[in-house]
């Protein structure tokens, strides 16, 4: 995995938004579909598309990892069959249709950087059950580790969440939390958040710093802009993803798409308004196990297993003694120490019936036991809080 620049504090703490991407070690950018796709023809911008790509190799060079979400299958897909109506099913066969030339374009956009794009179609259930859950985290870290750039949508073929219900704002957040990014960049027709809509109000002042999302300030999002004629979601559903996202650890960015290069211009100064978030993702993905789950079961471990987790250790099978309950992979476990005390909880790699199979085995006998290679650690550190920290 890539290593991340020389880091000033965190891009969630309160500064701007050039010294919260200079820190930013994840990023998830948002692009629209009115970004991406001409209005008129209905096919990609490929000359902001191709700048996009250069400004995304670019914060790979400097170190950080990237994932897209990107809407525009709808928009594509239209512009290959006109005829499609306005129902539900219409937009969902409009997405099928232009996914895949949503894919081509940036596949061809990213390799004269030599950076290749991974299609993660993701519904809203695959970021809330936590088995389907893991399994796209999985899937993401397995894509970053390799320098891939995973270019997300919403899997519109089985899912309307937001094609009904706004834009892929929210889904670019519950990414973010997903991939436990630090900075979510929303990139807009507007240069960010402003005390009213500005396309309706000339005195709306620009906000460049939000440290707490009150009541006051989510209700300045109103609703899209209507001239646009691609895109749906206006300021209500970005300032509704910062939250999700600010809950996760992960400040948010919203910033002008409009530009040529927008994420060089963010480097360069350009205005844009930070969503802060008080912790780091890493600390608030423990306080969502610690404080959020009900343990679905237990697993008892050997005195020499309790030590290596105090010692931040993983927890691997050898150690386990003892397995109880009906969990399934992605569920929150408690784990006792050999005289039944609490020592934590953690999010169970393998369900309660795999994991009774590993009990006491040896992580190398994992492939013999289930028939497939699994995770080598029952709960891995990283989804683990232990009681006396
Ligand atoms: N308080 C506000 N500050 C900024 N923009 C606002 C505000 N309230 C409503 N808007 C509108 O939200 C629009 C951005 O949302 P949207 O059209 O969905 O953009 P995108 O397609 O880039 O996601 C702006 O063009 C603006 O008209
Ligand atoms: N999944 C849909 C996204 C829905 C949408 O319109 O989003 P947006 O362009 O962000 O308002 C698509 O790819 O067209």
């Amino acid at each position: 995995m890539s290593q991340a620049v020389a880091l000033p504090p965190s891009p969630s703490r309160g500064a701007d938004a050039a010294s919260a991407l200079a820190a930013a070690r994840r990023v998830v950018v948002k692009i629209g579909s009115s970004l991406l796709i001409d209005a008129a023809t209905r096919r990609p911008t490929r000359d902001w598309l191709a700048a996009v790509a250069s400004d995304l190799a670019a914060l790979k060079t400097e170190g950080r990892e990237v994932i897209v979400v990107s809407s525009g299958s709808i928009a594509l897909g239209r512009g290959r069959l006109p005829n499609l109506g306005a129902r539900l099913e219409d937009k969902q066969a409009a997405a099928s249709v232009g996914q895949s030339l949503l894919m081509a374009a940036w596949s061809e956009a990213l390799a004269p950087h030599g950076l290749i794009a991974g299609q993660v179609l993701l519904t809203r259930d695959d970021t809330e059950r936590r088995r389907r859950w893991l399994n796209a985290r999985a899937t993401i870290q397995a894509l970053l580790t390799h320098g891939v750039i995973p270019i997300v949508n919403e899997n519109d073929t089985v899912a309307t969440e937001e094609i009904r219900y706004g834009d892929n704002d929210r889904l670019a957040a519950r990414t973010a939390q997903l991939a436990r990014a630090d900075l979510l960049i929303l990139l807009s027709d507007v240069d960010g958040l402003y005390t009213a809509d500005p396309r309706r109000d000339p005195n709306a002042a620009h906000l460049p710093l939000i440290e707490t999302l009150s009541t006051d300030i989510l209700a300045m999002g109103g609703g899209a802009n209507a001239d646009a004629g691609v895109g749906t979601g206006g300021m209500a559903t970005k300032l509704a993803a910062a939250q999700i996202a600010r809950s996760a650890g992960c400040a948010t960015l919203i910033a002008s798409g409009q530009l040529l290069s927008p994420l060089s211009a963010i480097r360069d100064g350009a205005r844009a308004t930070l969503i802060a978030a008080p912790d780091g993702p890493m600390a608030a993905y423990k306080q969502w196990i610690a404080g959020s789950l009900s343990p679905a079961g237990t697993l008892t471990l050997d005195a020499g297993a309790v030590t290596a987790l105090k010692a931040g250790k993983s927890l691997l099978p050898a150690g386990v003694t003892g397995v109880s309950g009906d969990f399934e992979k992605g569920d929150c476990v408690r784990l006792t120490d050999p005289d039944g005390r609490s020592v934590g909880v953690g999010l169970a790699a393998y369900a309660a019936d795999e994991a009774a199979r590993l009990r006491g085995r040896r992580s190398d006998e994992i492939e013999t036991l289930l028939g497939y290679r699994g995770a080598s650690v029952l709960i891995h550190r990283d989804d683990m809080v232990l009681d006396d920290r």
